[in-house]
């Protein structure tokens, strides 16, 4: 991995919110880009339309795979089918054969409060 910036939060697409919520899907796979976050790390999680956050999520692991070595194993940590996988990540990294695969639980739902 180069040395691109740190993300220090993360968003996903509204739908995907009740699935993390939950723990069906404990795995996202990125791009590049999106891939710079290390084991351990703490990052707030934002709905990619409004920006809304709905919870802390504290990653896992970090490792790259290729879009044409997906399988079911993949999909059911997305809470997917395969199809459905590859579909999905055609939509939104068309062409990209190099991903990221972040591994993650959810840690945190609540917003803090000061009182
Ligand atoms: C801006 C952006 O790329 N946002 C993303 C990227 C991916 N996801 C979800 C979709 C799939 O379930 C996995 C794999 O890419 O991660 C997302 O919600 N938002």
């Amino acid at each position: 991995m180069g040395g691109g910036h740190l993300l220090t939060k993360i968003t996903f697409f509204e739908r995907f919110e009740q699935d993390i919520l939950s723990g069906a899907k404990t795995i996202t796979l990125r791009d590049e880009a999106e891939s710079h976050v290390f084991a351990g790390q703490i990052l707030p999680v934002s709905t990619f339309e409004a920006d809304r956050w709905f919870c802390d999520i504290k990653v896992i692991e970090v490792v790259p795979v290729l879009f044409s070595a997906l399988t079911e194993q993949h999909a059911a940590q997305e809470n997917m089918t395969l199809p459905e996988l590859r579909r999905v990540i055609q939509e939104i990294y068309p062409g990209l054969e190099q991903l990221f695969q972040i591994r993650f639980c959810v840690v945190n739902t609540r917003a803090h409060s000061i009182n």
